[in-house]
């Protein structure tokens, strides 16, 4: 049904065949707009400044220090062998455990919802039982978002990200207002002071009821288990639910009682979970007229702005303008854009998903990521426009997006289980035994999109540009740099998720996962990505390349996948395009021999 809301207005080492092999290139001509790229990847200084120091590991490994702190393998081992709780299982029998206690506590002189990526008022499961709560009382509703510059650096939260929830904080504070309920939006510094900060509030608006939705980082999952114990200290019963997936972690397991590790049955099982639970995928109802007297008993706070970006999230004005221009903000833009995607491209999704170039996909991500869409409606949506009703069978389009937008919450679902993916640990801890690579001067060429392979060096500029890269190249540009230039994943991974719009903890770690065989691998095999095969696959005719790496417009035909090895050497040198920084070919024997060493090392 549509939303009531209307927009207004083991491993097997198997590879493809080995690239065309390509001159190395010891120098680049400096690119015209080098200082302009220096100013949008600024950040990766941090990331360098962060990582300098290095230690000799046992195998005389230089490794990199990474925040947070590497997990021991041998903690990671009492995780996987159920020897310690994780923080999900701890908050849930937190939930349990003071359910009784929490009941018993009568409702104060308010209610309150605190946001946190739940940016919306259509179809958000802890906001409408606030609402419920606060009607069945009469007594007004209070909506909360903690603006926490150190939340912020704590998650690698990129500039563009803080924009855009502030610009949606602006949407949503107009939209409650018409309700006659008040938003407050403020800024904490630290992050620990978060929880003090909400009791102090509850204590000056005598609030008893806090209601929130559950996110599933190992931070955010303590903090919240830790504030139902202080809360109930204090007589005030924190509510948390589950919202931001579709199916809580915990519920699909294998036939051997085992959480999935495994892609394809875990989405056949979350498939025929979703239909055997259909109250799932059933909208919240949207909070209704603020009852009470909230005008006259809370003006203070409807009087409250929203505050700037803080200082070490701040945009130029010529990139907030860009951002604003690409990414409008909010939720009525997110429905909308999700109807246009089902009115006119879900039906070739299937096809032409993998196609960087144009607009195939929803470009929704950074809704679901901010929480101004829920998962669960676009879900409902795409199913109630399939011709089954259901979310197998019937359109293939359709089929496909559903299973795409399912990979984030399979995504979570490993967060959960294997909360160590938090502290720079693979999914496969092992994996932390292979000898990676830190050359700075070819990971800053990466990050500026100057590695001499068109494909990756679009993706990259893409990325740099518009906070927002195509899953294709997600995946080439992530099997480049862990791969091919055997540059530590975790470096990439930062990188991605400050300069991302949609940077989600758990689908960008993933997807490094994937990409970089560090975590989860669906794939029962080791892949390497040839960048020329994936060029000439997913942008055959080069208009994804043209269109981000102008110095090759000029080149013509197939010479734009590797214009010094198929003659456009002349345009390329001329407008600054670097030559190819590594041969794949040789990388390649490289990547397998390092992953292959250290995989089969295994230390405590
Ligand atoms: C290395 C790497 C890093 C990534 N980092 C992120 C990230 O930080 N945040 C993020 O939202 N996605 C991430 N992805 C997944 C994916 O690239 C984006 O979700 C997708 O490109 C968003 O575009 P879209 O909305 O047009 O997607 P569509 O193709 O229209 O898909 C619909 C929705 O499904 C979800 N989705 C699609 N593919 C994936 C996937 N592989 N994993 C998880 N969810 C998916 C997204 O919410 C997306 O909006 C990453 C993928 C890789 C390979």
């Amino acid at each position: 049904m549509a939303p009531k809301r209307k927009a207004p207005a083991s491993v097997n080492y198997a590879d493809s065949t080995g690239a065309k092999s390509n001159k190395r290139s010891a120098t680049s001509t400096p690119h015209k707009d080098h200082a302009i790229i220096d100013a949008i990847i600024s950040p990766v200084k941090s990331v360098l400044d962060f990582n300098h120091k290095r230690v000799e590991e046992e195998y005389g490994i230089v490794q990199r220090e990474f925040y947070p702190p590497e997990m021991s393998n041998e903690r990671c081992r009492m995780y996987n062998d159920n020897e310690i709780p994780r923080p999900i299982e701890v908050l849930e029998k937190m939930i349990a455990d003071s359910q009784t206690a929490r009941d018993s506590i009568r409702p104060g002189k308010a209610i309150m919802h605190w946001f946190k990526r739940d940016l919306r008022l259509y179809d958000n499961r802890a906001l409408s039982m606030a609402s419920k709560l606060a009607k069945m009382e009469g007594i007004p509703l209070i909506c909360l978002f903690v603006v926490s510059p150190q939340d912020y650096q704590a998650h690698l939260t990129s500039p563009a990200r803080v924009d855009f929830e502030l610009r949606t904080l602006a949407v949503m504070k107009k939209d409650l207002e018409e309700l006659d309920i008040p938003l407050l939006v403020v800024t904490q510094e630290k992050r620990k002071a978060i929880p003090k900060f909400i009791l102090e509030t509850c204590e000056k608006w005598g609030i008893k009821n806090i209601f929130a939705n559950i996110e599933y980082e190992v931070d955010e999952l303590r903090r919240e288990a830790g504030m139902i114990q202080t809360c109930l200290e204090k007589d005030i019963n924190f509510t948390v639910v589950h919202d931001d997936v579709v199916v809580a972690p915990g519920q699909l397991q294998t036939g051997t009682g085992r959480q999935y590790a495994v892609y394809s049955p875990w989405f056949r099982s979350w498939v025929s979970h979703v239909h055997s639970h259909s109250d799932l995928l059933s909208a919240s109802e949207e909070p209704g007229a603020n009852p009470g007297n909230p005008r006259k008993y809370l003006e203070d706070i409807f009087e409250t702005p929203i505050p700037l970006a803080p200082e070490n999230k701040k945009l130029s004005a010529e990139e907030k303008k860009r951002f604003e221009k690409l990414w409008p903000a909010g939720e009525h833009e997110a429905l909308s854009r999700l109807q246009k995607f089902l009115d006119e491209k879900v039906g070739k999704y299937k096809d032409n998903r993998s196609i960087p170039h144009g607009s195939h996909t929803a470009m929704l991500s950074v809704h679901h990521s901010a929480g101004t869409l829920a998962a669960r409606t676009s879900v409902r949506m795409v199913r109630d426009a399939n011709s089954t009703q259901r979310l197998d069978g019937g359109n293939p389009g359709i089929m496909s997006w559903i299973s795409e937008v399912a990979w984030r919450d399979f995504y979570k679902h490993v967060l959960a289980h294997w909360p160590y993916v938090c502290m720079s640990k693979p999914f496969k801890y092992e994996y932390t035994n292979v000898r990676w690579e830190y050359n700075d001067e070819q990971f800053k060429a990466w990050c500026k999109g100057m590695t001499g392979f068109p494909i990756v060096d679009a993706g990259m500029r893409q990325l740099n540009h518009m906070g927002y890269m195509h899953n294709r190249c997600r995946m080439i540009t992530a099997s480049f740099l862990a791969k091919d230039l055997l540059i530590d994943w975790r470096m990439g991974e930062r990188y991605f998720m400050e300069h991302l719009i949609d940077g989600d903890f758990a689908s960008n770690n993933g997807g490094w996962g994937f990409s970089a065989s560090t975590g989860v691998d669906p794939q029962p095999y080791f892949r390497i990505f040839n960048p020329l095969l994936q060029s000439e696959k997913f942008d055959p005719n080069g208009d994804f390349i043209r269109k981000w790496v102008p110095e090759l417009d000029a080149v013509e035909g197939k010479a734009i996948h590797d214009p010094y090895g198929r003659g456009a050497k002349e345009i390329a040198q001329k407008n600054g395009y670097p030559q190819p920084m590594v041969v794949h070919k040789d990388c390649r024997e490289r990547a397998l021999k390092r992953y292959k060493d250290g995989i089969g090392r295994e230390t405590a």
